[in-house]
């Protein structure tokens, strides 16, 4: 086993650019930005006066209230791999169940267990942070040196901002497991075979926590960070056992480890151009449409011409756009157009119209509101300041948010928290959802995937 030293990792959260619903099949690609909004995870072994020796695992999130987990875990018979049961603070007390925690736990403590059959896992107490910009809460800093809020609410009563914050937690939680337990020959973050074991291991995780399989864009930039990412085939989770049932450790490794896992990541194809960045916006609104996927697949599937010839279509504009960011992003161009009078940014402003106009007509014919009205009119009004690139809906779309391509200048910036400040729309609109206030996120695109972090700065957060 590795030394069991107190260590730490961080996963970014996401923004989901361009192929929304696209990138659900195989056949195209989604343009995804990690963030700059961190969730931390931080290991170390329990220390126990009395000798005794305990199998478990106690999970705390101590920006929260109520927020901690305590699992019990054994071998279980028949290659089941390892199982993991919740305990009771006391008995009368009830189980408040965190899906996203227990199932990485499991997942990851019995591909672990498949790698070291002869050793036994020792106890661990495991800490996550998150940053502000995962709940709109208000938080209060605990010390002036504090990286991290604390919030004064259970997780159930958080307001959730949309980046992925379940992605990133089963990503740097079973990678903070992963590089406890291993030694270094056999996981280590910093190699590219060691991210590919995470990057699936994490995907079936959460996959199976959240009881459905999404394209998985989120584990993905969660470990790669900002990236073109074309999904994994859905039929290699079909034939996953449950957890504890037979044959399920070895399923579990032969799947995370073999050569059928065929997700494709190109990260040299997504880069931001210096002197622009991203910004979220996040829009309160609380009528968000459920079942938007459904409801495009299943008129997809009805309207199988129309909507081809749209994804098709959007595929090429998505692809244009991520070429264009990669060609601004060269030293050469930037050089060539210093100093000049052309709008170098012009045909990616066309892009961002062109690919908006055909999301509109998704929208419209499939009846889903991915870019309604309400948001047509906040992306306009958006992408009018001046160093306003263009905007979007991101991901699934919307009333919830928007991102913005801009030029990375306080001045731009400003003017937009203007107009978001100021924005207001009347009334109702004709599908009788109102959109509330707007405000900007503190973040931005960030490259980097998962990454070891130093434990010290946790302090205050971690009993020393
Ligand atoms: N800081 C945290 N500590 C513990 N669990 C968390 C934390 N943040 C998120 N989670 C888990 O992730 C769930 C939210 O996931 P989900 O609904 O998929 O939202 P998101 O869109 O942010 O991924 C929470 O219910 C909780 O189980
Ligand atoms: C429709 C989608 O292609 C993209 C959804 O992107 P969002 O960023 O809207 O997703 P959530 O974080 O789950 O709310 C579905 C998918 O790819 O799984």
């Amino acid at each position: 086993m590795s030394s069991l030293a107190r260590s730490a990792v961080s996963a970014p959260g996401k923004v989901f650019l361009a192929g929304g619903y696209l990138v659900l099949d195989r056949a195209y690609t989604a343009l995804v930005f990690g963030l700059d909004a961190r969730i931390h995870v931080c290991i170390e072994p329990i220390r126990t006066n009395s000798g005794v020796t305990l199998c478990e695992v106690i999970v705390t999130s101590p920006q929260f209230r109520e927020a901690g987990w305590e699992y019990g875990y054994r071998l279980t018979e028949g290659d089941g791999g390892i199982g993991v049961t919740q305990l009771r603070a006391s008995h009368d007390s009830s189980l408040d169940r965190n899906p996203f925690i227990e199932t990485a736990l499991t997942y990851a403590l019995t591909y672990i267990s498949s790698l070291l059959p002869h050793q036994s896992i020792s106890p661990t107490s495991i800490s996550i942070l998150a940053d502000q910009a995962y709940y709109s809460n208000p938080g209060t800093a605990p010390s002036s040196t504090s990286h991290f809020l604390k919030f004064d609410v259970t997780l159930a009563g958080a307001h959730k901002t949309g980046l992925g914050s379940s992605a990133a937690l089963v990503t740097s939680f079973t990678a903070a497991l992963l590089s406890y337990y291993l030694p270094s020959e056999k996981f280590d973050i910093g190699r590219e075979d060691s991210l590919r074991v995470l990057h699936n291991l994490s995907q079936a995780a959460h996959c199976a926590a959240q009881g459905k399989v999404g394209s998985g864009f989120d584990i993905a930039s969660a470990v790669y960070g900002s990236c073109l990412y074309r999904r994994f085939s859905p039929s290699l989770l079909s034939s996953m056992p449950e957890p504890g049932s037979p044959s399920f450790a070895t399923k579990l490794q032969n799947l995370v480890e073999g050569d059928s896992w065929d997700t494709e990541i190109r990260k040299a194809a997504v880069q931001m151009p210096k002197g622009l960045r991203l910004v979220m916006c996040d829009v309160d609104c609380g009528s968000q449409t459920p079942g938007m996927v459904k409801q495009v697949l299943a008129w997809r599937q009805q309207n199988k011409e129309e909507a081809d010839a749209i994804w098709n279509e959007l595929q090429k504009g998505n692809e244009e756009l991520a070429a264009e960011l990669t060609r601004l992003a060269t030293a050469a161009v930037e050089k060539s157009a210093e100093g000049g009078t052309e709008d170098k940014y012009a045909r990616m402003r066309d892009l961002f119209i062109k690919n908006r106009s055909l999301i509109r007509k998704m929208s419209g014919a499939s009846k889903v509101p991915i870019e309604p009205p309400q948001q047509t009119a906040l992306l306009d009004a958006c992408s009018s300041v001046p160093g306003v690139i263009g905007g979007v809906v991101p991901g699934a779309g919307g009333y919830d948010a928007i991102v913005v391509l801009l030029e990375d200048k306080e001045e731009v910036i400003a003017e937009l928290k203007n107009v978001l400040v100021g924005w207001k729309v009347d009334g109702e609109a004709d599908d009788g959802v109102k959109i509330g206030k707007v405000g900007m996120l503190g973040v931005r695109e960030d490259m980097v995937g998962v990454r070891r972090e130093d434990p010290k700065i946790y302090e205050g957060w971690i009993a020393s």
